[in-house]
């Protein structure tokens, strides 16, 4: 369960988002909003790349107080990501499963099935937008995540792979990881239910 309390994200003196009390359950979430109502911000906070003011409480732990955990306990997928053109694929898949704390089947898995296991040994700067796309969310599955947060997951990515990738989702739902993503793109799961969260007036309700 995630609990939000006086939570509050802005920039300068621009609120983007404002929740008093508000709790979400786990599940697989399909956040929406119009362009800029504060979506990727939303993400961005809970996963620990912007900070907030007020407090999320990951099953009563705050992450305001456990920001190592807060890292561990959630992973961000970019929906546009970039990386050191200089690296390899395989050097930040290593670095990443390194601060995740673990290395991952799933990554793995998902090397093989998005057939990345040759491109993981070539320089991120000759990778196309949706080989970086890839690699984004074989990274975004590394670790033991309570959530993924994944930013707009589908965009760049071919008919089979969207597919491999709604699979795994339901797969690592049924065990035990949560999820919000962003899409404005429809999709559909087969076996488990998604919700859906909307962004309207600074924030997040349950529809
Ligand atoms: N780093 C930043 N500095 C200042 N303002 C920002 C920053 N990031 C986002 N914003 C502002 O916060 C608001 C929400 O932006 P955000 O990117 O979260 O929207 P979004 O819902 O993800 O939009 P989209 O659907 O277009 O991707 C916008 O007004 C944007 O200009």
């Amino acid at each position: 369960m995630l609990e939000f309390e006086s939570f509050h994200k802005k920039f300068k003196k621009e609120t983007v988002l404002q929740m008093d009390q508000w709790k979400l359950e786990e599940g697989i979430y399909w956040l929406k909003g119009e362009n800029g109502a504060g979506k990727s911000t939303f993400l961005k906070s809970l996963s620990g790349i912007f900070p907030f003011d007020g407090d999320v409480k990951l099953d009563g732990t705050s992450l305001r107080k456990n920001k190592l955990e807060q890292r561990r306990w959630f992973n961000y997928g970019e929906a546009e990501p970039t990386y050191p053109n200089f690296l390899t694929g395989q050097e930040l898949l290593s670095f990443v499963e390194d601060v995740k704390d673990g290395t991952n089947e799933l990554a793995f898995y998902l090397t093989t099935v998005f057939q990345m296991q040759s491109a993981l040994n070539e320089k991120v700067g000759t990778y196309s937008s949706g080989m970086k796309k890839k690699l984004s969310l074989i990274l975004t599955f590394c670790g033991s995540p309570k959530w993924i947060l994944l930013d707009e997951p589908l965009i760049t990515l071919d008919v089979a792979s969207v597919q491999v990738l709604l699979q795994v989702i339901e797969q690592m739902f049924l065990n035990g990881t949560s999820f919000i993503m962003t899409s404005h793109q429809p999709f559909t799961l087969e076996t488990v239910q998604t919700q859906t969260i909307e962004i309207k007036n600074k924030k997040l309700e349950l529809i």
